[in-house]
Order: structure tokens, then sequence, then C-alpha cells
């Protein structure tokens, strides 16, 4: 099988430094399943299982770990890795007749040694290409023929980028339609100092009300009990402000008009297996996503859907992060 290393630089075993080229490895993981390291000249990392498609980490140039990864995490089929960035498709949540997130998270992935070109070309010179394609057990469940391609690269900054492709390859002329979210895991110090901006005001469903719909108030969101909302129709940027570590996550996105919020807190983290029973404080879910409206597809139309990701330093005035500077800003 070849790899992204052989086209875009050459492999580096040294670990992060200052200088070294852009690198892409496919390597072992946990459990001796597949992945693919992805590093930039900076230092920053990403690393993506093709078991799911599903990136595991993401590092910025000082070596600290962005994304939450659970200590209980199961690296084993038929269970999706619990942290890091899964796919939830062509099924978000329970919204239909699959199993929870649909198929996407738990199947094997495979590298995309020739993708069809993108109308804009990537600057970054650490990305990797895969695919997914249904599987006969897949059409059994989902009578569809798609190709679905992930492209995850990392910026010369560190950001992290993932624009995903779904083609509706149906022979017979039938459309279908399909719910998605990048269901991101991001690293906190601690929930009770975290700040969610950009939702505030906007309409959501509480999936812990049998998804009624409420309005959220014009303060930014807090975190103090249990949280599962999908807020709708959001603004194409989001931050996540970690007091505690002076750092703010921004959150773009294209072709996603939703956003799932969550954290289980401490009942809910007990009753799941592959989650330690404190881990609830150290992350937050902030998923990028397309549910309310779900996208439909006919033959040989395509959907893109693309998730960036950067980690800045909060900046203060007065003590507030200036949220114009975060929303608004470059
Ligand atoms: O345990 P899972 O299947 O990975 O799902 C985790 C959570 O994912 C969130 O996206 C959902 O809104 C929650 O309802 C769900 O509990």
């Amino acid at each position: 099988m070849s790899t992204e290393k052989e086209k875009t630089s050459a492999p580096s075993s040294s670990s992060s430094s200052s200088s070294s080229s852009p690198s892409v490895e496919l390597c072992k993981g946990v459990n001796g399943l597949e992945k693919i390291l992805l590093r930039e000249s900076r230092g920053s990392s990403t690393e993506v299982y093709l078991y799911g498609g599903h990136v595991t980490s993401w590092k910025n140039d000082h070596g600290e770990e962005l994304l939450f990864l659970s200590n209980k995490a199961i690296f084993k089929t038929p269970k999706a890795i619990r942290g890091g960035i899964p796919l939830c498709f062509p099924q978000f949540g329970g919204l239909g007749t699959l199993d929870q997130h649909g198929f996407a998270r738990n199947r094997f992935w495979a590298i995309d040694d020739d993708p069809p070109p993108f109308p804009t070309n990537t600057l970054s010179k650490a990305f990797v290409d895969l695919i997914l394609k249904p599987s006969e057990e897949d059409t059994k469940i989902w009578p569809h023929s798609f190709e679905f391609r992930l492209r995850i690269a990392l910026g010369p900054g560190g950001d992290l980028m993932l624009t995903s492709r779904i083609r509706n390859t149906n022979s017979e002329g039938k459309p279908f339609s399909f719910t998605f979210a990048y269901h991101t895991y991001f690293s906190v110090s601690d929930i009770s100092e975290v700040r969610v901006e950009g939702l505030e005001t906007l309409d959501y469903l509480d999936n812990l009300q049998n998804k009624e719909r409420f309005t959220e108030q014009g303060d930014a969101l807090t975190f103090e009990s249990e949280v599962d909302k999908i807020y709708l129709s959001t603004p194409t940027k989001i931050a996540i402000i970690d007091h505690e570590k002076k750092r703010t996550f921004v959150v773009r996105k294209d072709g996603l008009p939703d956003a799932v919020v969550w954290n289980p807190w401490d009942k809910k983290a007990k009753a799941l297996a592959d989650f330690g029973d404190d881990e609830y404080k150290h992350m937050l879910c902030v998923e990028a996503a397309a549910i309310e409206k779900p996208i439909t597809l006919k033959p040989g139309e395509e959907w893109k859907g693309r998730l960036e990701l950067s980690a800045v330093p909060s900046s203060y005035c007065s003590g507030q992060l200036d949220p114009q500077r975060v929303l608004l800003g470059s």
C-alpha cells in the first residue's frame, strides 16, 4: 500500500523539532491498528486511525495534546474510539434506523492514493486522503452506494483541517439522505472554567428533553451539569475558551449549519464503559454538524463539509476575552 509519505515529503523519524520538514508516516497504533502520523515543520502533529477514519490526537508545536482521548478508550471493533474526532455518518445520534451515530466511525477506511483534485489546492504539505466505501454488509443496513472521501491536513501554523466529500454513486437513479457530525472532543483543563461563544441567543433541540426546541439565553455558555444540545443554524465560527489554560479553540466550519454541545457529566460518565468517572471534567464536545435538515444527494452529486480547528492563546482585556477578536477577527 502506498501512502502520502512518498508523495508529500521525506519521512521524519525524530520527534517534533522546530526545523524538520513536514512528514506523513504510516505506523501501528494501539492493538496493532494502522494509523497515520502527520507532522508539520514547526512541530505540530496529528494522528489518524484507519479504523473509523478517526483523528485521535492533535498536538500543537509545543507537543501539547489538544484533543481529549479517554484513558478507557477501546480500540477494537465494533466500538468507536472514545475521544478525538469520531465521524457520525450516515446518521447522527439515534435519528434513524441505524445504530447510534451511524457506521462510518467503526469501519476500516482505506488510504485514497488518487483522490479527485480539490478546487483549491491545499497549502499544507502534511495531509492524507482516506476513503470509505460501503461493504455488502453495510448496504444491507443502508441500501445506498457512496464514496466518502476524507482529507486530514495540518496547516503550517498547526491548524487541523478536515474535509469530507460524500458522493452518491447509486447507479439506478436513487437519491439518499444523511445526517453528519464531526464529533470533536476538545481537551480542557477544567470544564467549570470553560466558556463557549457563538451559540448564545440561538435555538437548540435539547436531547435531554425529548429534543424539545428552546432558545439559548444571551450569555456565553458555561457548564455546571450534563449538556446535550443541538444548536441550529449556527455561525461559521465558534470559540471555546479555556480560562485556566488561557487557550481558545476556534472552530471554523463550512457546509455544517448545526453544532452539538455534549458533556456527559458525572452520572452519565459512570454509565459509559469506555470513559473514566472523572474524565468529564477534562473534555467538551463541540460538534460541527448537519442534523436538522438532512443532506440529500442525487446520483452523481457530492456534498462537502469542512472543519478547521485552531488553538490560540486567549487574549485578555481586563480579565475578559474579547469575543469580537475571536469570532470576527481573522
Ligand atoms: O456514546 P456515543 O454513541 O459515542 O455518543 C456520545 C454522545 O454523542 C453526542 O453527540 C450525542 O448528542 C449524545 O446524545 C451522545 O450521548
